[in-house]
């Protein structure tokens, strides 16, 4: 699916898809703004969603929110790489950015659930890092979904029964973070991107780069 770009030291490689997953509240979205503001060459998948906007999110930012019937045609046309049903709400990631930010050489990093992450590494495995996040305790993760303030009651209780069924998948992630620390669990999320920006099946520029260098030393 993807195309070269240059890497940091000059060496073409694939674009990766960054995917990080958890359940509702480990702490997703604060990892990913610090990836963004701390990682270039790193572009967020905008999602689609039908869920209601939270307090201070924007349209076009954090989702782009769409009515059920704008969703569905998305999915009839094929605009869709993979979507799911979650909390009753429909989520998707739209192909066209994603591919484009590929061939330019870019990263790409996905806050999605287990559904979607399976049904991108089926159509593009090597491509694929997946990372997932665990809550260091129910106490805390319901500390948190409470601490963030922007969801009813009602809400949080549903998110919290939901959070077992979205842990069972854990193990089908290549990294698990336990987010005890933001900073720690930060540096373990950027150490995970960084080691594999440097993955050799990625940098298809190797073969040239040491042919060259082997030419060097032979003159
Ligand atoms: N499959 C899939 N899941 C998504 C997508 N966008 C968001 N999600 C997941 O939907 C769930 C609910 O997201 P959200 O309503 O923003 O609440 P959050 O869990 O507090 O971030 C989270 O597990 C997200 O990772 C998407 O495009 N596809
Ligand atoms: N390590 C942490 N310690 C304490 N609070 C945290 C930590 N990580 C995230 N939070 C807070 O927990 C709440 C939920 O985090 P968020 O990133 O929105 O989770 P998610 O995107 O997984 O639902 C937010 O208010 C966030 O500031």
């Amino acid at each position: 699916m993807t195309t070269g770009g240059h890497g940091f030291d000059g060496v073409e490689r694939r674009g990766l898809m960054f995917v990080l997953s958890s359940p509702s509240g480990a702490g997703k979205t604060t990892l990913s703004r610090m990836l963004l503001e701390r990682e270039p060459g790193l572009k967020m998948s905008v999602s689609a969603t039908t869920r209601q906007m939270r307090p201070g999110e924007v349209d076009g930012r954090d989702y782009f929110f769409v009515g059920k019937p704008r969703f569905e045609t998305m999915v009839e046309q094929g605009e869709l790489l993979e979507w799911a049903t979650v909390f009753d709400n429909l989520y998707g990631t739209p192909r066209a950015p994603v591919e484009s930010a590929l061939s330019a050489g870019q990263d790409v990093l996905f806050d999605i659930d287990w559904q979607g992450t399976q049904q991108l590494h089926q159509k593009a495995s090597v491509d694929v890092v997946r990372v997932f996040i665990l809550p260091p305790s129910a106490a805390d993760l319901e500390k948190r979904l409470h601490s963030r303030a922007q969801d009813s009651d009602e809400v949080i209780r549903k998110r919290m029964s939901r959070a077992s069924h979205e842990m069972s998948h854990w193990a089908e992630y290549d990294y698990i973070v336990i987010n005890h620390n933001v900073d720690e669990a930060f540096a373990e999320v950027q150490s995970i991107l960084k080691a594999e920006r440097l993955k050799r099946e990625r940098r298809i520029g190797l073969v040239g780069f040491v042919r060259n260098l082997q030419s060097q030393l032979q003159t």
